[in-house]
């Protein structure tokens, strides 16, 4: 007897907190983030979103900028939804944000899954490019957003396969 394959679907995820670059991206003659820039993280929280997973995203949820909240509100709901979230993703940034290596920094005390996207032959952090020896995290180093999108399904199911487990210290 013949068995057909099932299709392979990625876990259900539920929820996702979406960081990465803002404040030096916004534009000071417009007040808004490029359109180019917007649609990287429009393309990853529809990629999320067409799975029924809940997207936390500080660029959205500020209008890419032309809504900023105060200091203090943004820190409080950004350390609210990292905590709520299933999963943990973001891009520290070329230059380096300080925002996104702040919100990296609670994930990992949190002991949340991470996946950190990373443009591939830039130079980033030692705390950040060591983190997989304390972590539970998956580096992904990416030429281009059409490439996070094929691979992050597969980073975001490691991560939280491994959910629970110990920390082996490097
Ligand atoms: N108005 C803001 C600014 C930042 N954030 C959060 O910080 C990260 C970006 O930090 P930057 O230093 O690059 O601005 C980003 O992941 C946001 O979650 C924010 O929520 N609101």
């Amino acid at each position: 007897m013949t068995t057909t394959p099932k299709p392979r679907t990625a876990p259900a995820v539920g929820s996702v907190f979406l960081g990465g670059p803002f404040r030096q991206l916004v534009d000071p003659r417009t007040g808004v983030m490029s359109s180019g820039d917007q649609n990287v993280f429009s393309r990853l929280i529809e990629h999320f979103e067409s799975r029924g997973t809940t997207v936390y995203n500080a660029h959205r949820r500020e209008a890419w900028g032309a809504e900023f909240l105060s200091p203090a509100e943004a820190t409080r709901l950004d350390h609210d939804e990292i905590k709520a979230a299933d999963v943990f993703v973001a891009f520290p940034g070329v230059p380096a944000s300080p925002g996104t290596h702040v919100e990296i920094g609670w994930a990992s005390g949190m002991g949340k899954p991470m996946v950190l996207l990373l443009e591939r032959d830039e130079d980033y952090a030692f705390l950040v490019t060591g983190l997989e020896s304390q972590a539970n995290v998956e580096i992904l180093r990416f030429s281009g957003t059409e490439e996070i999108v094929e691979r992050l399904d597969g980073a975001v199911a490691r991560v939280l396969g491994r959910a629970g487990e110990p920390t082996v210290i490097g």
